[in-house]
């Protein structure tokens, strides 16, 4: 049941974020965690009683019966009916309020900002809670909360840091190590999917039934949480001017939308930007199989209709279906349904997509389908048509440029060829390689070693474009307006990497040519490090950000902190006893580091060397365009930024490895996607990969990232069939043999359906009767990797490079 608040009235949870924020700043640590706790449980509250409210009043105001009191319905009367619809409507939107304000308070209490929506869904409130509870000694408490939010944030490198640094510290188990925000019919699958890995079919099953009720669950609360105000999703609302039916239209369907789209949000985990495909219908494909092994006839035959429901035409699981009706008994078999809720789910489903095409085709309001499952003829013809011709357009194009393409490449080769031939030359001329640029402070001005200041390393031109680049980017961003930076409240953070920005400028979204000049100018400054400190052996990006840190003007005063604090780039320094441990999760393998400052028109943010005790600075640089300060990665070099207190300080930093082992990947794809890219068609490609057709292309056409992406997946799916190969030991061996020879084509199983006819004749030969193996979850999974067949040598060519 829903807990009330009694005395009516919760706090609201931004305000008591805010509170905490608050508190972190003045180091009231305890007070940072009761707010933000209180927060997240009242977020929680929020969520579940307008679910309940909801849901429970869509039960009390039905809209199917008719009026109440108006008796024989009046011939033309369609006004009576209309007003007995808005009754309903009426009364609904009545026990939603009450319901609500009853439990809640006034309903103006809970409204909250995008800003603060935004902190929560990122799972900020746990890195506030990971210092508070470090803080006062809760070791547990601070590894839960660390955790918590790095799953949501796995690129955040601080707090990856800091796990490893607990995972080292004594009195922390793995058990600690917990997802906070972990949602319960995803936990249950997880758990389900690895007991059914290592065969432990029976448990398995346990944990996807529960999966599946855990799943109908969230789905309904997923669902009634749609039911909200309407998003005018940037156009001035002063402006719309709908008419009754037309506004109720619009956000009728922007609900549908939501509601449609809770396919996506129950099945993506925390950290992943995509879904688990075809979430709902895997828990009874391997339900079924798990029943089968448990030799429950009755549950797995329930389990396969279930998910023939959702694919009728698939082969594999008809089979399946049929050899186990075999087994069971014809007539027994048929009395057994498909799971019932299951059925709702989908009529309900379909009925759903059903008017929002509709509104898609009458209103232009647009809706793309979630689901796999759906039949075609959900679809109006006349869009499926308009749909198909789109694709054979993309697919026409695509095969244009790829001719192309490989003409281009050609000519590349032989440029490259070229310019490799001038550097040789040049780079006998001098330690900074360049003419224009200059050495500004030496290690000995700089009151150390390893470490140079250099200049006019590139021009104000450049700056200017990278700069914009920093901003565009951070506009697009994720679809998040910026995140706060991890070590400073005060100031916001924005990045993006080499292979991100061409991606962002093959999609048409930053100007592809700045994009190419990120990428070139981080290779300038390599080669020139890689020449003043005259190294050996060839200088190799480890990763390269291009970051800007803002000053958020109402977080300046009484500020006292760094906008990053002194730290070693190899080294975990721990400031209090005068050392660096150079151990994993330190980015070990970092030689050397750069940073290239693009502007100076802030304030603060100078930059520091210190000594190991994170406090006496050595010395100072200030940033400005076409500078560069470069310095070896390690413990000799203790470095730190200040506090931006005004406007906005932004910078390449550049870390770079000796160790060929740990050259960046995403630099050989970006390489890959350049030489794609790098071509006379440039300006056509990146134009026209803004109109509907060529944004087709980029999902269909085989460039280097695709094709790398795709070889990731290649390699992930492996894995997966490794895992799912080794769940096969069930299987005698002599059916092994023949589905690893099916597996290179469709596996029409006509052997073994024989057999199975044969089995439940005589009822007897439990040998035999294992075949359904072929029809399990793994090869039906296999038989679906075959058609990516064509992509295997593209994971090949990217592996070799990996193993170079
Ligand atoms: O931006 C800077 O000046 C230095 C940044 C830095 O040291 C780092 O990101 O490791
Ligand atoms: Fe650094």
């Amino acid at each position: 049941d829903i807990p009330i608040d009694i005395n009516a009235g919760l706090e609201p949870y931004d305000l008591l974020f805010d509170n905490a924020v608050e508190a972190y700043y003045k180091g009231d640590w305890i007070s940072v965690i009761l707010n933000m706790e209180r927060a997240l449980r009242n977020k929680g509250t929020v969520r579940r009683v307008k679910a309940h409210c909801r849901l429970t009043c869509a039960n009390q105001t039905d809209f199917g019966e008719p009026i109440s009191g108006v008796g024989v319905p009046i011939p033309g009367g369609g006004s009576v009916e209309d007003l007995g619809f808005f009754q309903k409507v009426l009364k609904r939107a009545d026990c939603v309020n009450s319901c609500e304000s009853e439990k809640l308070g006034p309903p103006s209490f809970h409204k909250i900002s995008e800003e603060v929506e935004l902190e929560f869904r990122k799972r900020s409130p746990y890195n506030y809670l990971q210092v508070a509870y470090f803080k006062i000694n809760k070791l547990n408490k601070a590894v839960a909360a660390a955790n918590t939010f790095y799953l949501a944030n796995p690129e955040h490198m601080e707090m990856r840091q800091n796990l490893e640094y607990y995972r080292m510290m004594a009195g922390v188990q793995e058990t600690d190590f917990k997802d906070l925000e972990a949602r319960l019919h995803m936990e249950e699958f997880l758990d389900g999917k690895k007991l059914y890995s290592a065969d432990s079919f029976a448990p398995a099953i346990d944990h996807f039934e529960e999966a599946v009720t855990e799943y109908l669950i969230a789905d309904q609360e997923c669902r009634a949480l749609c039911e909200g105000p309407y998003d005018y999703d940037g156009y001035n609302y002063l402006e719309y001017t709908a008419d009754l039916f037309q506004s109720m239209t619009d956000h009728y369907m922007q609900v549908l939308n939501c509601k449609q789209n809770c396919v996506v949000e129950l099945a993506t985990l925390p950290s992943a930007d995509k879904p688990v495909e075809d979430f709902l219908p895997a828990h009874f494909n391997y339900l079924q199989f798990s029943y089968y092994n448990t030799e429950n006839y009755e549950k797995a035959i329930e389990c396969a209709k279930t998910y023939l429901l959702f694919h009728p035409e698939d082969e594999m699981m008809n089979q399946n279906l049929a050899f186990y009706v075999a087994t069971l008994g014809e007539d027994k078999a048929a009395a057994i349904p498909a799971k019932e809720v299951v059925q709702q789910h989908i009529k309900q489903s379909l009925l759903e997509k059903e008017l929002l095409y509709f509104a898609f085709e009458a209103f232009g309001i647009t809706f793309v389908d979630p689901d796999k499952w759906t039949p075609a003829d959900i679809m109006p013809q006349r869009l499926r048509e308009k749909q198909k011709a789109e694709r054979e357009t993309a697919a026409r194009i695509t095969e244009e440029i790829g001719n192309l393409m490989k003409e281009i490449e050609t000519l590349v080769e032989e440029k490259n060829k070229e310019s490799t031939d001038i550097t040789k030359i040049v780079r006998e001329g001098g330690n900074v390689l360049f003419d224009d640029i200059v050495v500004t402070m030496t290690a000995k001005a700089l009151n150390g070693s390893q470490r140079v200041v250099l200049d006019n390393v590139i021009s104000e031109d450049e700056c200017r474009e990278l700069h914009r680049l920093s901003n565009t980017a951070a506009l697009l961003g994720d679809g998040y307006r910026g995140k706060r930076s991890p070590h400073s409240p005060s100031e916001m953070f924005q990045g993006v990497t080499v292979l991100k920005a061409l991606k962002l400028g093959q999609e048409g979204k930053v100007p592809l040519k700045s994009a190419r000049l990120f990428f070139e100018l981080s290779e300038r400054v390599r080669k020139v490090l890689e020449s003043y400190f005259r190294l050996e052996t060839t200088l190799y990006f480890s990763y390269t950000h291009l970051v800007c840190r803002s000053a958020i003007e109402e977080k300046q005063e009484g500020r006292e902190d760094l906008s990053h604090p002194v730290h070693v780039d190899n080294c975990f320094l721990v400031s209090e006893l005068n050392e660096c441990i150079k151990e994993p999760p330190a980015y070990t393998h970092r030689d050397y580091s750069a940073i290239l400052y693009l502007n100076d028109d802030f304030e603060g943010g100078d930059f520091i060397f210190a000594e190991l005790d994170a406090k006496t600075v050595t010395a100072e640089v200030r940033p400005q365009c076409g500078r560069v300060v470069g310095f070896g990665s390690g413990k000799e070099n203790p470095h730190g930024v200040r506090a931006v207190t005004k406007g906005q300080r932004c910078a390449v930093a550049l870390w770079f490895t000796l160790d060929p082992r740990h050259n960046e990947k995403e630099r050989i794809q970006a390489e890959d996607l350049l030489k794609m890219l790098s071509s006379p068609l440039d300006a056509d490609f990146q134009k026209s990969s803004k109109d509907p057709e060529s944004a087709q292309i980029a999902q269909t056409s085989e460039t280097g990232e695709q094709a790398t992406l795709q070889a990731d997946k290649q390699a992930d799916e492996q894995a997966d069939k490794k895992v799912k190969q080794a769940a096969k030991p069930k299987v005698k061996e002599a059916a092994t043999k023949k589905t690893d020879k099916q597996k290179d084509k469709p596996p029409v199983k006509k052997a073994a359906v024989k057999k199975s006819t044969i089995d439940s004749g005589t009822g007897s030969t439990a040998t035999d009767t294992k075949q359904p193996k072929a029809k399990s979850p793994e090869s039906h999974m296999a038989d679906s990797q075959d058609s990516k067949a064509e992509t295997s040598s593209a994971a090949d060519s990217q592996k070799d490079r990996e193993e170079l």
